[in-house]
């Protein structure tokens, strides 16, 4: 029996980076949470302490900071500046992981107007990517969190398997809540990443509101349903979207009847809906979900 050193990989994660756009007096701001990870030869660092192969978590960050100076651009075509410039650097440095998510900003209004250089952050919604380099072939993985959405009927709950723990009531009107996290598996790595993400985003919200849903799988598959139909560049999609239940309270007690009116919004536990929406000749994903986590 010998001991052996299985998959490693090491990189600075969640460095905060923002970049403001002065190029014009309307400014533009770009806020980042970037963790990058590299793959490769480091057997020495881990069996011996050899780190002459270690291109450090602190160079990897300042990286992030030196090339953001050139401007960022979308947040995959920086991750893949990233991925490549740490690829091409070190022969024993054969790949490498790139993940950033982006926090919104809106231009506070003021006498109607966006303000040029003031902003207030919008909600807890983030755009995401993770891009994977290995040796010369590139994977992007697009993506949304933190999509909070809410339906106040259109959804019904019924027919489940019942056993002798089976207490649920069925329902044939419910709230139905979840907050989206998304990711999406693009073919190739030339796309107009802003508008690809504007348009899987309204197709997910517009599906979540007009689906009348039977469960929230349903919705789920139809989701990423609507996305591969209208976005051919997109060669499957994986959705994690928890049941935030939301329980009519009962007001008999106080003599009060509730027509699906009040409701307690439990925090937790919740149902953990997760799947994934492919086509069955999508090429194939290679490492492209290696390490991300969250997803069946
Ligand atoms: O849409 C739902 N799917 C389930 O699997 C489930 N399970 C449950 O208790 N409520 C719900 N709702």
């Amino acid at each position: 029996m010998a001991i052996v050193l299985g998959p490693n990989q090491f990189g600075k994660a969640e460095v905060r980076l923002v970049h403001v756009d002065r190029s014009t007096p309307v400014h533009r701001i770009t806020d980042l949470n970037i963790s990058s990870a590299l793959r490769g030869d480091f057997a020495d660092a881990h069996l011996t302490g050899d780190n002459a192969h270690i291109l450090t978590t602190d160079a990897q960050k300042n990286t992030a900071y030196a090339f953001a100076r050139e401007g960022v651009g979308e947040i995959e075509e920086f991750a893949l500046r990233l991925g490549r410039h740490f690829t091409g650097s070190f022969d024993w440095v054969t790949g490498a992981q790139v993940e950033i998510e982006q926090y919104g900003w809106d231009r506070i209004q003021v006498d109607g107007a966006g303000h040029d250089h003031a902003f207030s952050r919008a909600g807890s919604e983030r755009r995401t990517t993770v891009v994977t380099v290995d040796g010369d072939d590139a994977h992007v993985v697009s993506g949304l969190a933190g999509l909070v959405v809410l339906k106040s009927t259109g959804s019904e709950f019924w027919g489940f398997a019942q056993d002798r723990y089976t207490t649920l009531a069925e329902t044939d009107d419910r709230i139905l809540a979840t907050e989206v996290t998304a990711r999406w598996r693009l073919v190739g790595v030339e796309h107009d990443y802003g508008k690809l993400f504007t348009s899987i985003r309204t197709i997910l919200l517009e599906t979540f509101a007009s689906v009348h849903s039977l469960a929230l799988q349903q919705t789920l598959y139809k989701m990423g349903e609507d996305v591969l139909t209208a976005c051919p560049e997109v060669a499957e999609i994986r959705m994690s979207m928890p049941n935030k239940h939301h329980f009519l309270v009962d007001l008999a007690p106080y003599g009060l009847d509730n027509p699906n009116m009040v409701f307690y919004a439990a925090d937790r536990p919740y149902g953990k809906i997760e799947g994934t929406v492919l086509r069955d000749d999508a090429p194939d994903a290679g490492p492209a979900w290696q390490t991300i986590p969250g997803f069946c």
